[in-house]
């Protein structure tokens, strides 16, 4: 999967919050966006996505074999943001029942290990209303992570987790990123250990 923008620009009302971004973000690379709080990482990130729309410019997804329509990429990725909320009535093993009527988990990968590669198999059947803010994330992550998918969306991946949390997110990434299309915002080095692509944000203000 290769994701091309062409001059993109995003404005929320009269400020612009990127223009110009003109990038390729190429099959089986990582990518990490840049820059302080507030500056337009997560909204790059959601631009990407197709969640939110730009206002200039383009964005293309395609695979060597063909484009990909926009409304159609969703299938190809997999998101973990702070603002995409979990259903807090279900269980744990009820949102991943609930995740795969949508997606599949890499080959080999069951739900009971899904939860076991995260720490959670003990809260299988706890209502995530009852989770702690690290609890969820970690669920958010292997969702994203262990889905099977070539395109992964991080923003923040490491948000509320303890030391041993980021710990688990860096194994992930490490064990079952693969060859996939990864791009990361952030502003913390232990989110972004695995990229080799810096964009840096504040580049694209004008
Ligand atoms: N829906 C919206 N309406 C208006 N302004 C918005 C909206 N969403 C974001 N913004 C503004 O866009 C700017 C960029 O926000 P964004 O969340 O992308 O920053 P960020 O770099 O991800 O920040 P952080 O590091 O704090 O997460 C901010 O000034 C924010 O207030």
């Amino acid at each position: 999967m290769m994701i091309s923008l062409e001059q993109t620009g995003k404005r929320f009302n009269y400020d612009w919050i990127f223009r110009g971004v003109t990038l390729s973000f190429q099959a089986g690379e990582r990518y990490a966006i840049l820059g302080p709080n507030g500056s337009g990482k997560s909204t790059l990130l959601q631009v990407i996505s197709g969640a939110i729309q730009h206002n200039e410019g383009t964005i293309q997804y395609s695979t060597p074999e063909k484009p990909i329509a926009h409304d159609a990429f969703f299938r190809y990725c997999a998101i973990a943001a702070p603002y995409l909320e979990l259903i807090e009535e279900f269980t744990l093993t009820e949102i991943i029942e609930f995740h795969l009527q949508f997606k599949q988990f890499l080959p080999g990968i069951t739900p009971v290990m899904a939860m076991q590669l995260v720490g959670l198999e003990k809260a299988a059947g706890k209502q995530l209303r009852n989770f702690s803010s690290g609890m969820k994330q970690r669920i958010k992550l292997a969702l994203a992570i262990l889905s099977d998918v070539p395109v992964l969306l991080l923003d923040e991946p490491c948000t509320n987790l303890d030391a041993a949390g980021v710990a688990l997110y860096q194994q992930l990434i490490n064990q079952y990123g693969g060859n996939r299309l990864i791009i990361v915002s952030s502003n913390d080095e232990q989110e972004y250990f695995m990229c080799r692509h810096y964009i840096h944000i504040t580049d694209y203000k004008q």
